[in-house]
């Protein structure tokens, strides 16, 4: 049986300093800088909770799909991803089960990671994302 981690919650927010003041309320510190990732027009904020990470995601661009997510649902749940050792053999996989991803090859995510995104359709409504991290790394 396969397991997989829960690797993060993405939540959009306009403002990373707005996005964190609940977490930092409920007692965490951010995970490092802040980072930005320009292939997908963000800007993150990570808080660890046990082996998963809370991600705040502001964006920095117009085009940015968090800013797309805000013009029309405003601040909040965004995707949750889970980690996998292989994203290629991964994708084959599940291409073959039917899945729609909505990237054709893996993209660089946050901390040095390759993640592809799945249809909100496929995910009975809501985003899913795979990450394979480097090796030894767990963001
Ligand atoms: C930090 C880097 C990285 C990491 O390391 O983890 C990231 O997480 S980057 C995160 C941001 N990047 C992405 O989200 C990339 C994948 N997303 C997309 O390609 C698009 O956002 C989208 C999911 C295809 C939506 O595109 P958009 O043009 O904004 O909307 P559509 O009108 O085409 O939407 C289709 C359909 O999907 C529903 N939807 C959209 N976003 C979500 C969502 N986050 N959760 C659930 N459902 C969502 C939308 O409401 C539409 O539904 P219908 O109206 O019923 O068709
Ligand atoms: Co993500």
């Amino acid at each position: 049986m396969t397991v997989l981690l829960l690797d993060h919650v993405a939540i959009a927010t306009p403002d990373l300093e707005a996005g964190s003041a609940p977490y930092v309320a409920l007692g965490l510190h951010p995970e490092g800088p802040d980072e930005e990732v320009a292939s997908q027009g963000v800007r993150v904020r990570a808080f660890q909770v046990g082996e998963t990470l809370i991600e705040l995601l502001m964006p920095t661009r117009e085009d940015s799909p968090i800013a797309a997510f805000l013009a029309r649902k405003g601040p909040g749940l965004h995707h949750t991803a889970y980690r996998v050792a292989d994203l290629n053999a991964e994708m084959t996989r599940l291409r073959a089960d039917g899945a729609r991803f909505l990237n054709e090859e893996p993209t660089p995510g946050r901390a040095g990671s390759r993640v592809a995104f799945l249809h909100p359709k496929w995910g009975a409504g809501t985003l899913i994302e795979l990450v394979e991290h480097p090796a030894g790394g767990h963001g």
